[in-house]
């Protein structure tokens, strides 16, 4: 008795993953974005005990220089991909300084429940004690088990599954660099699965937001609370076309009295404010703490971190321009 293979396609996009470094001590100074899927998949012939793999090239860039021209483009390919009847799963190789959101956006816009898994490394192909090699292994086994199906899109990082909602880039250098609040999902070990969670928020076949009807994304920008702060950032960005703001602001989202009188301004103008936190490791903004929302008519991002919530914000203004419309989403999602 013979049983099929999954099939699983890789989307690689750069990153360190695909980076290269002078010579094996360089860890932290490399070139990102060098070596070609080709050679990523043949780098690690055991992918092939777990899945029939097949490579596309859809960029190769530093994650850093992610668009949302980027974003619309790889997560239309997905899509397109998913309703295949000869795809059973999908990686994406990214860089992982904007993984987080790339994660999240295909987690927000992508009907399927196919596994979509998105991996990076920390370190290059090139460096002792390289990551990327065992996070691709990681990744290819767990889009090529029905176990991660539905779970919505998933980060493989050192050895730990994560949401791709929740998780966020916490640590640079380290490979141990990936971390949720709200904790891991699972394990990857040797190929094999292990589970302990699901996701509980609107993601995939249960969201609102589909990436085969969007072909654009309201530009939404962030500006970041610090003491000493003046509204300049946010006037800027406004005036440049942003249609909401994020606030990536102190503790619980809190706002200088410096700047609230310009945000309101903002806000009667059209644009929205949406409070959210610089604190590492999750936040959790509530509505009217520390600023009268329902009075001003802003938004809070809840447990989104600033640049997740640029993310979310975007596709809500595809939906609608109503502050509660925007909120509500943020309570979903
Ligand atoms: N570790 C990495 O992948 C960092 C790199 N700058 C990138 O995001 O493309």
């Amino acid at each position: 008795q013979t049983t099929k293979k999954a099939q699983v396609v890789i989307l690689a996009t750069g990153g360190t993953i695909a980076g290269a470094g002078a010579s094996a001590a360089n860890s932290a100074t490399y070139q990102a974005a060098k070596v070609p899927v080709d050679k990523l998949l043949a780098s690690v012939p055991e992918l092939g005990n777990v899945a029939d793999v097949r490579g596309e090239q859809v960029f190769q860039i530093a994650s850093e220089s992610f668009t949302n021209a980027h974003l619309l483009q790889l997560a239309k390919r997905v899509s397109a991909l998913s309703k295949q009847k000869d795809v059973d799963g999908i990686v994406i190789t990214h860089g992982t300084d904007t993984l987080e959101e790339t994660a999240f956006f295909l987690n927000l816009t992508v009907h399927t429940t196919k596994p979509i898994v998105v991996v990076g490394s920390m370190r290059p192909g090139t460096a002792l004690s390289a990551d990327g090699a065992l996070n691709l292994y990681n990744a290819v086994a767990t889009a090529a088990s029905p176990t991660a199906a539905g779970k919505g899109v998933l980060v493989t990082m050192n050895d730990e599954i994560n949401s791709g909602r929740d998780v966020a880039k916490s640590v640079n250098v380290r490979p141990d660099a990936f971390k949720s609040a709200w904790g891991d999902l699972g394990m990857v070990v040797e190929g094999q699965t292990y589970w302990f969670r699901a996701p509980v928020k609107r993601h995939t076949v249960n969201s609102e937001f589909d990436i085969d009807q969007i072909d654009s994304l309201p530009q939404v920008d962030i500006a970041y609370g610090y003491g000493n702060t003046s509204p300049v950032a946010y006037q800027a960005f406004a005036a440049a076309g942003a249609k909401a703001l994020i606030h990536a602001g102190t503790g619980n989202g809190s706002v200088s009295k410096d700047v609230v009188p310009a945000l309101r301004e903002l806000r009667a103008k059209g644009v929205h404010i949406v409070r959210s936190s610089r604190v590492m490791g999750g936040g959790f903004v509530l509505r009217n703490a520390e600023q009268p929302d329902d009075q001003y008519d802003w938004v809070v991002a809840h447990d989104l971190n600033p640049q997740k919530a640029r993310i979310l914000a975007s596709l809500a203004l595809t939906k609608s321009n109503d502050a509660k419309v925007i909120q509500r989403i943020f309570m979903e999602y």
